[in-house]
């Protein structure tokens, strides 16, 4: 098991991370997530020996691992993390950035490793490149197959699809969260995007202003996020009073509505005017307004400006949201 141990962490005299408290069982996929800024690199940077704590410890099973005042080289042997710059050699090829770490003793097998990890970035023809020739994306897979090459107890990848296009993000997700379940690598993944998680982690970390604000599987924290900060990480989520889309509701209360949770409707309590429209694909995102605040709510067409619409929303939804949310 990780345990982060009650960190505190600053780089100069602000408090970047205040009492961080983690564990994670072996093999678990936890996913870090918050806005940019809140700590999530700085945390994967403590966990992986990098910056010195001000209190607390980290540990792997039983052994602590040390920050850079106590190890001249950073990193343990059981861990690998893959930052945010790759990190790699520009002037060689691909595939011997991938079996960097590789025993060049065990040539057979070193080989057999660097096929498979070209296999699952989808880069075997690239395998003779240089990599300074090598779209940012293409860098981004290279450092990803070369931190797995050593096959790591622990794994820390911070924004690991960042320069990675749509079209190979999914299959490489798909690809690589499924391989380090099989193999029982124990992750820790930083991230902007749901979609890095909700399909793939176990449990999911929210930060905010350094604290651990939540920590519940990814289906818990969409259904019942407990502030708009939580739901806004899915996106675009409104708070609405309850009792004005049901009238009998005799409670002040407010709900998290997320966009696609809205229907238009013939009546409700929620007249909204719209201001504009955005296309999303399938649908589209509308903007209106209602009593001074603004609303964002899906449609199947755009919608003029001006119009007034009334907006519902099920039944389901709204028992869903209070069963968990607080007054407020
Ligand atoms: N080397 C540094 N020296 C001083 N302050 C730093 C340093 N690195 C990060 N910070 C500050 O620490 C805070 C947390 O930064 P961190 O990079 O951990 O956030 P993050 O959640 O990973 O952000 P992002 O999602 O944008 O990568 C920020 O306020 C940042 O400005």
């Amino acid at each position: 098991m990780l345990h982060v141990d009650h960190v505190f962490f600053s780089y100069d005299k602000t408090p970047v991370l205040e009492d961080i408290d983690l564990k994670v069982p072996k093999g678990e996929h936890v996913s870090v997530i918050g806005e940019s800024g809140c700590g999530k690199s700085t945390l994967l940077k403590i966990i992986y020996g990098l910056l010195h704590v001000d209190k607390g410890n980290v540990y792997w099973d039983d052994t602590q691992i040390l920050g850079p005042n106590y190890n001249l080289v950073p990193g343990e042997p059981y861990m690998k993390y893959l930052s945010q710059d790759f990190d790699l050699m520009p002037f060689t090829k691909v595939e011997e950035n991938v079996s960097q770490f590789l025993s060049v003793f065990e040539p057979e097998r070193l080989k057999k490793r660097t096929q498979e990890l070209l296999e699952m970035i989808e880069l075997t023809d690239f395998a003779k490149v240089k990599i300074k020739h090598l779209s940012g994306g293409q860098q981004q897979r290279v450092a990803l197959a070369r931190v797995l090459a050593e096959r790591p107890q622990v794994l820390l990848l911070d924004e690991p699809f960042s320069h990675i296009d749509n079209f190979r993000k999914n299959s490489l997700r798909r690809n690589l969260f499924g391989y380090l379940k099989e193999k029982e690598v124990t992750v820790i993944t930083a991230t902007h995007d749901h979609h890095d998680m909700l399909p793939f982690a176990d449990t999911v970390v929210v930060l905010k202003d350094g604290k651990i604000i939540a920590k519940d599987t990814p289906k818990n924290l969409f259904e019942h996020p407990k502030d708009l900060y939580i739901a806004g990480l899915f996106g675009e989520a409104n708070k609405i009073p309850i009792n004005i889309v049901k009238t009998y509701a005799d409670t002040k209360r407010r709900i998290i509505v997320y966009a696609h949770e809205f229907r238009v409707s013939q009546k409700s309590g929620l007249e909204v005017e719209v201001l504009r429209s955005f296309y999303q694909g399938g649908h589209y995102m509308i903007e209106g307004i209602y009593e001074g605040q603004s609303i964002y709510f899906n449609h199947h067409t755009a919608l003029e400006p001006h119009m007034k619409v009334f907006l519902n929303i099920s039944i389901e939804t709204i028992n869903q949201r209070l069963n968990l949310l607080p007054d407020g």
